[in-house]
């Protein structure tokens, strides 16, 4: 086991595969609201076509949660079809060779966690690509934004303890205290500003109150050899991009790009290999570091309703309708695709990739795709420079 992982499209060699093991209920507090608010604002609000309103009485909950969420149930038919689902992937991954790896299960009583500032409900490690980011040899357990997901990483730790004992580096990033004043709120409110999505409420004052901290996902990065494209919306996310930036000098460039989503951007813009890019609009292209603006992109077509479950209204939408574009690249020209996309496979295939229909049924509910589910943690790609 040897922790090796510099980009999204070289032969994958070993990977994590993400558990939904007693996912039972989302919990909606400020944290939960402010992440999937701005991505149910619809992941850049310049573009209206990318809205999409969240649905049912979830949506009036966050007017009156409580300090402590309002546990919004999750129906188990999903959640057992999603863990169906999860096997799948790992049994095609092992399949075409690769090694999978699989987090600690969440127990099934419904586990708590408490700071000194708030308690929450745990969540599953579902979508481990959102709180770890492997950078070459090192393991980076990002400083996360929801209250629900602190301790996600915990359950990855026997994995990571392995790729410790052999030879992997390991950080982490500081933890924020994570109050509700250490949010930049602005740029949720100016997006949302006469939008279709209830308002933020205001954050209350807590005793350990700091300031706005450093938050980032991992999901808010694209990785390509020596070079990390980063996604910076809010004045948390560039503290976070701050700590990147010093913790990888000399060993990484860094590239800040400006709001090119709300937050993740692995269903905006995906590296297929090198000179190569899957996008979700060719005005992406636009928004990317300038060497990547020449790669060729490839756009599928837009998603259609009936690519999806039709769902309750009390069920809780939590992606964009483009979470499809959200594929794993298992070499540089195969790659995993929702079985449900027969537009976007034959666009791969007219560029040259073998796709590869994989089952994923509610990506909507539990917020991510193939990539956001998987942690590539040894692909035999390294340190190259593709942007010069
Ligand atoms: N790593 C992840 N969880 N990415 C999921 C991104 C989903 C994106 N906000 C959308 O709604 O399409």
């Amino acid at each position: 086991m040897r922790l090796n992982s510099f980009d999204e499209w070289s032969p994958l060699q070993e990977v994590i595969v993400g558990s939904a093991e007693n996912y039972v209920s989302h919990e909606r507090e400020l944290s939960f609201d402010l992440f999937f608010h701005e991505n149910i604002v619809g992941d850049n609000a310049q573009r209206t076509e990318w809205y999409y309103p969240r649905l049912g009485h979830a949506a009036e909950g966050s007017a009156g949660t409580s300090a402590n969420g309002d546990r919004t149930p999750i129906k188990r038919r999903y959640v057992d079809e999603l863990n169906e689902d999860l096997e799948g992937m790992a049994a095609v991954l092992r399949s075409l060779g690769v090694t999978v790896h699989r987090p600690m299960d969440l127990p099934a009583r419904p586990a708590e966690v408490r700071t000194p500032a708030w308690p929450a409900a745990v969540v599953p490690p579902l979508n481990i690509r959102d709180n770890t980011l492997i950078a070459g040899d090192e393991i980076i357990e990002t400083a996360p934004m929801i209250r629900s997901r602190y301790f996600e990483t915990q359950l990855l730790k026997p994995v990571f303890q392995r790729y410790f004992e052999s030879g992997a580096r390991w950080s982490v990033m500081p933890r924020p205290l994570m109050t509700d004043a250490s949010f930049d709120l602005s740029y949720v409110r100016a997006t949302n500003a006469g939008g279709p999505t209830e308002p933020i409420e205001d954050p209350r004052p807590s005793r350990y109150d700091v300031g706005v901290e450093m938050m980032l996902d991992a999901a808010q990065c694209l990785r390509l050899g020596r070079d990390i494209v980063v996604n910076v919306s809010t004045a948390h996310h560039a503290l976070g991009a701050d700590w990147l930036e010093r913790h990888l000098a000399g060993r990484f460039r860094v590239h800040r790009v400006h709001r090119l989503s709300d937050s993740h951007i692995d269903s905006m813009v995906l590296a297929l290999r090198p000179g190569t890019l899957l996008v979700r609009d060719a005005a992406v292209a636009d928004r990317l570091p300038a060497p990547l603006r020449t790669w060729d992109l490839i756009v599928p077509p837009p998603p259609t309703e009936n690519t999806f479950p039709s769902y309750d209204a009390d069920d809780l939408i939590l992606t964009s309708p483009y979470i499809d574009l959200n594929v794993l690249s298992v070499s540089p020209d195969t790659v995993l695709v929702n079985e449900a996309c027969p537009g976007l496979m034959r666009t791969l295939e007219r560029h040259g990739f073998t796709a590869v229909p994989v089952r994923h049924r509610h990506r909507r509910l539990f917020g991510g795709g193939f990539h956001c589910f998987t942690l590539d943690t040894a692909r035999a790609g390294g340190a190259e420079d593709y942007l010069s």
